[in-house]
């Protein structure tokens, strides 16, 4: 049985630069990896099964259109194995929410079936299937710090944030990455540029956050409530939203902070975690 963990993905800046012809958009985002998300678990069986659990079981389902199923399909037809598995997914994460749930259990099934097949990590057609998944996909299947270009699948591994203590909330407000895509306002308002990864999201932006506060308005209120936070170093969108994130000075900063909201805001999913 593999057990793959797989973590929340943070964009620590969103930086939108053009409209594609192909229907994508041209980004510069530096990626980051939260030390908790969802897990899935594979384990060979004599036919394919797949079942969910865990608090947001019930938003995803267990059909074919899951991206772990469409993993599976993909890297079967590449690599011509013809292996049946049963998996789980424990989803822990809110769907639909900016910090890549759905690509995160994709790639956690890839590199699960690339160990049991013996598929070296770094395979080329292994972040072919990546790419073929969503644009999410291959820095999930990298699975540390990365600046991504093009459509965000164009990777260079970066230093990482060494277990910044962080926290993640989401209003749980569902908002669709297309439709945030599609109201964005097309100013490119400039680069990334070079430095040091912290320095460096510092500086950044999230370009989809005014698209995504139209679609789902608690994204303001649940920023200014983090900023307000002791020892906070950036507090941001990720992604398309709605999940935002803070960073903090040390970890009780984060667990204050997480207390504070919580009783201000039950009902918001938050993740008390590190960033890698
Ligand atoms: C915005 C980001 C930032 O990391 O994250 P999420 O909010 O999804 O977590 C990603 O670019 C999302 O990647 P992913 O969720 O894999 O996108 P896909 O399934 O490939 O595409 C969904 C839709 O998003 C839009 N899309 C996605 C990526 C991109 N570079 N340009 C786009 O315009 C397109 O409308 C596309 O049809
Ligand atoms: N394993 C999965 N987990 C979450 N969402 C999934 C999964 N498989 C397919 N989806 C679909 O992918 C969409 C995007 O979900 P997700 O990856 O969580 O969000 P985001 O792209 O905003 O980070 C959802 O609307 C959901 O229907």
């Amino acid at each position: 049985m593999l057990v793959e963990p797989a973590p929340a993905k943070l964009n620590l800046a969103l930086h939108v630069r053009a409209r594609r012809a192909d229907g994508y958009h041209a980004l510069e985002t530096l990626f980051a990896f939260a030390r908790d998300g969802d897990v899935v678990t594979l384990a060979p069986a004599e036919r394919d099964s797949f079942t969910v659990t865990g608090p947001f079981a019930a938003v995803i389902g267990d059909d074919a259109d899951n991206l772990i199923v469409r993993a599976v399909t993909a890297f079967r037809a590449v690599f011509g194995v013809d292996g049946r598995y049963a998996i789980m997914l424990d989803k822990r994460l809110p769907v639909a929410s900016g910090i890549g749930g759905g690509s995160a259990d994709a790639a956690a099934t890839l590199r699960a079936l690339a160990r049991h097949h013996g598929v070296a990590g770094d395979d080329a057609r292994l972040d072919a299937v990546a790419r073929a998944l969503g644009a999410d996909v291959p820095a999930c299947l990298l699975g540390r710090a990365a600046l991504g270009t093009g459509r965000g699948d164009d990777l260079v591994p970066i230093a990482g944030l060494g277990d910044c203590p962080a926290l993640l909330v989401n209003p749980l407000e569902k908002v669709s990455t297309a439709a945030v895509f599609a109201r964005w306002d097309g100013v490119d308002r400039g680069a990334i540029g070079d430095g040091g990864t912290l320095a460096l999201a510092l500086a950044g932006r999230n370009d989809l956050q005014p698209a995504a506060e139209a679609i789902a308005p608690a994204v303001r209120d649940l920023l200014e409530a983090l900023r307000q936070q002791g020892g906070v170093i950036l507090a941001r969108m990720s992604g398309s939203g709605a999940t935002c994130f803070a960073l903090f000075d040390d970890g009780a900063a984060r667990d204050t902070a997480a207390a504070a909201i919580a009783a201000r805001h039950p009902a918001w999913w938050q993740l008390a975690t590190s960033v890698a």
